[in-house]
C-alpha cells in the first residue's frame, strides 16, 4: 500500500536502494546503467525506480535536500517497503586540501548539530555511524574495482547558506570533518534505530579551500565513478 510520499505497492521496491538527493540523477542512473527499469514513484517528482543491474534487483530513487526529506524517504523505505540496505550517492563540500574536486568519500561517520536524531528517537550524541559491515564491503569493493576512496568522517549540515561563511576549520578541528553534505547523519539514525543497513558515498562536487566548484548538469550527470561503486557494492552486498 502507498504512503503519502511513495506511491509503490510493497515488492515493487528492491531490498536494497541508492539514494542521490537529485531525482534526476536517479534518472540519469538508471537510464545509463539498468536493466528494465519500471518508474515506481512520482510523487512530488521525486522520482523512483526498480531494474536490474548485472541481473540482480536494484531500486534508485532521489531522497530530495537536506535531513527532514531523507529522513521521510528512508524511514518509509525501510520501515514500510522492507528494505534493508540504502547507500546515499551525494554531491559535498570539501574543508581539507587532500580531498579535491571529484574525489569520492565513503563516510566512516556523519557529525551534525542537528536536533533530528534527538527528536526522532532522543538520541542527544553529534555523530551517527554507517554499517560497519556495508562500509567495509564497499571499501573492498573500491579496492577490487582500484578506485580511490577517502574514509572520513562527513559534516551533515542543515544549512547550505551560512551568515558570514560556514567556519570550516573549526569543523575540521573540533569535530574531524572533512566535507559537508546535509542528509547522511538522519540515513544513519534511521538505519541504527530500525536495524537496517547504510552508507554514504559522495563525489565532491565543491572545494572551500580553492573555491572551486562544478555546475549543476555535472552534479547531475558526471559521478560515475561513484555509481559504479554504489552499483557493484550493491549487488554484492545483497
Ligand atoms: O547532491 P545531493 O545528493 O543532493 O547532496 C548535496 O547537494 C545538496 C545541496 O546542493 C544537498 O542535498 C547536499 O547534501
Ligand atoms: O551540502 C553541500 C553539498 C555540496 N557542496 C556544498 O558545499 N555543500
Amino acid at each position: 500500500m502507498a504512503t503519502a510520499h511513495i506511491q509503490a505497492e510493497f515488492g515493487e521496491i528492491a531490498k536494497t536502494v541508492l539514494m542521490p538527493g537529485d531525482p534526476l540523477r536517479a534518472k540519469y542512473i538508471v537510464d545509463k546503467y539498468l536493466e528494465n527499469p519500471i518508474q515506481f514513484n512520482s510523487v512530488r517528482n521525486m522520482l523512483g525506480y526498480t531494474g536490474h543491474y548485472k541481473g540482480k534487483k536494484i531500486s534508485i530513487m532521489g531522497s530530495g535536500m537536506g535531513m527532514p526529506s531523507i529522513g521521510i524517504y528512508s524511514y518509509e523505505l525501510f520501515s514500510h517497503y522492507g528494505v534493508d540496505t540504502i547507500i546515499r550517492i551525494g554531491s559535498a563540500g570539501s574543508y581539507v586540501e587532500n580531498i579535491k574536486i571529484y574525489d569520492v568519500v565513503l563516510g566512516n561517520s556523519a557529525y551534525s548539530e542537528s536536533s533530528y536524531a534527538k527528536v526522532q528517537s532522543g538520541y542527544e550524541k553529534d555523530k551517527s555511524y554507517p554499517s560497519e559491515k556495508l562500509n567495509s564491503y564497499i571499501s573492498k569493493k573500491a579496492l577490487e574495482l582500484n578506485i580511490s576512496i577517502h574514509e572520513a568522517c562527513i559534516h551533515s549540515s542543515d544549512v547550505f547558506y551560512v551568515k558570514g561563511g560556514t567556519d570550516y576549520k573549526k569543523l575540521v578541528q573540533d569535530h574531524g570533518c572533512t566535507c559537508v553534505e546535509m542528509e547522511s547523519f538522519a540515513l544513519f539514525h534511521n538505519a541504527q534505530v530500525l536495524g537496517k543497513n547504510a552508507a554514504c558515498l559522495l563525489t565532491i562536487s565543491d572545494s572551500f579551500i580553492t573555491q572551486e566548484n562544478i555546475s549543476a548538469k555535472e552534479r547531475q550527470s558526471s559521478f560515475d565513478t561513484m555509481m559504479i561503486l554504489a552499483l557493484e557494492s550493491a549487488i554484492g552486498f545483497q
